[in-house]
């Protein structure tokens, strides 16, 4: 447990209807005597004053206490619900952090406490994060659960299962000297390790998914100069992000903003049109746009409906990795059909024809590519990676063939490595960087 006490306002921007302050450590019920009149009964709210140091008073409200162990954060942990004004706040942070031993808690720091007092694993803290900071309620749902401990249980059980087949191999290594049942174990442990490498391997083809969810599944708007891609951009947000003009090679840099389809964060993109220039700063616009344009999860192909002649240098199907979508704009200045090449849809940014069921493609393109949002998905790069690199130590080749003690030894490797998942294991240096992603009072 920590020496520090820590203080922070827990609940949002002041002014507010109210706030809540969170006292964590030892010291929090001396500082519901000193300041409180008293510590109330554990998990039950109380009408008090709150006072300074000197008997004045701070304010009235409510105030709560968990006593350790059964807390969020592990620790004695009490609660001031107070008026969300401003200097109310000032005042009630100052009279506790004029105590002793009470300062004001680091951003993360409460959960930080979680995670140290064994109340939450990293993923849980991961999750925790993602959900103060979800915007869809794809994203909400994603986090929920892995806050309240999804990925942990899976993470959890891989570990359990290694465990269990190391303990296979390590009573053989005793057994050695009494004829060969050896040989029967050694092929149930590789078995049993080739199965649990099949499930990491699935869920690792679901972290794209996973990292979909989290950051949003990318949409970008691509073709020739002036075929309309900034309005058709402007059309989807309904607001004007992007500036809009009769001159061929208006956007340069790549404009993205956000949306939510259905519950799934679209990231979408309008980039720069595509042609040859000698135009050094269009040129390097249209090095950003092939790039957005690759790393897309799908790209919108948007011809001029009223004019497809620029086509023929900037074609349709320039990506040749990421899915695409034919679109003609200009809907309302269509040339004759037999002028047309193959599309999907045709869009008017001017009349808004066709961007209502452009938008239901989106929403239904996004919506499959993620598939459910409550499945228990990689969320994150850190989780791919770990999760990649104890499945490559598990489909060694040569494991096979191996002697027992080197098979064993192979799989506490990978099991100190999915350690790092739940942060067991060597996270020391990554500790920082996640906590310091939640806000103070959290
Ligand atoms: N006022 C307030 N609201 C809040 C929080 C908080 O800290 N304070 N939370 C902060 O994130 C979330 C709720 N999370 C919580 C999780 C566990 C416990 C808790 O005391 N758990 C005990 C006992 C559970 C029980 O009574 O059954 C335990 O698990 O031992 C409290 C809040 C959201 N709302
Ligand atoms: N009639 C009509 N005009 C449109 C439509 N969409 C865009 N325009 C016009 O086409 C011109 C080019 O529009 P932009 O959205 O700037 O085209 P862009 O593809 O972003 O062009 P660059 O950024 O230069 O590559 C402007 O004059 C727009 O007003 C549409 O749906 N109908
Ligand atoms: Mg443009």
């Amino acid at each position: 447990m920590e020496e520090d006490t820590i203080v922070a306002l827990s609940s949002g921007a002041l002014p507010a209807g109210i706030a809540v302050l969170r006292i964590s450590g030892p010291g929090a019920a001396p500082a519901m005597a000193a300041l409180a009149g008293g510590v109330p009964e554990p998990r039950r709210a109380s009408l008090r004053t709150f006072r300074d140091a000197s008997g004045g008073t701070i304010d009235c409200g409510l105030a709560l206490f968990f006593p350790a162990p059964h807390s969020v954060t592990g620790e004695d942990l009490a609660e001031w619900h107070l008026h969300g004004g401003r200097a109310v706040v000032a005042a009630a942070l100052g009279a506790l952090t004029a105590l002793p031993g009470l300062r004001l808690a680091e951003a993360g720091e409460f959960t930080r406490r979680a995670f140290d007092n064994g109340r939450i694993d990293l993923t849980e803290a991961e999750g925790l994060a993602d959900l103060l900071a979800a915007e869809t309620e794809g994203q909400r749902r994603q986090a929920v659960a892995q806050a309240g401990g999804a990925l942990r249980a899976l993470y959890e059980g891989w570990m359990r299962r290694l465990v269990r087949l190391r303990a296979l191999l390590e009573a053989e290594f005793d057994f050695s000297d009494e004829g060969d049942v050896g040989d029967d174990v050694a092929a149930g442990v590789i078995e049993g390790v080739a199965a649990l490498a099949g499930e990491m391997a699935v869920h690792l083809q679901s972290a794209r998914r996973g990292e979909i969810l989290r950051e949003g599944f990318r949409v970008v708007i691509a073709g020739p100069p002036n075929a309309g891609k900034s309005s058709l951009l402007n059309a989807l947000a309904r607001r004007d992000a992007a500036i809009v003009s009769a001159v061929p090679g208006t956007t340069r840099d790549v404009i993205e903003v956000s949306l939510d389809l259905g519950g799934v964060p679209v990231r979408l993109a309008d980039t720069a049109g595509l042609r040859a220039t000698s135009d050094t700063v269009e040129a390097i616009g249209i090095e950003r746009a092939r790039r957005a344009m690759a790393e897309a999860d799908l790209v919108i192909a948007l011809l001029d409906g009223s004019d497809t002649s620029p086509a023929t240098e900037a074609t349709h199907g320039e990506t040749a990795t990421s899915p695409v979508l034919c679109v003609l704009g200009k809907a309302d200045l269509l040339l004759p059909a037999a002028a047309l090449p193959a599309h999907d849809l045709a869009v008017s940014s001017a009349t808004g024809e066709g961007i209502e069921r452009l938008v239901a493609i989106l929403a239904a393109r996004a919506a499959e590519t993620v598939g459910d949002p409550a499945a228990v998905l990689p969320a994150r790069l850190r989780h791919r990676e770990i999760v990649a690199d104890a499945l490559g130590l598990l489909t060694d080749p040569a494991l096979s063939r191996l002697p027992p003690e080197l098979v064993a030894e192979a799989l506490r490797r990978a099991g100190d490595r999915l350690g790092a998942l739940t942060g067991r294991v060597g996270v020391e240096d990554l500790l920082d960087v996640i906590f310091s992603e939640f806000c103070i009072g959290k």
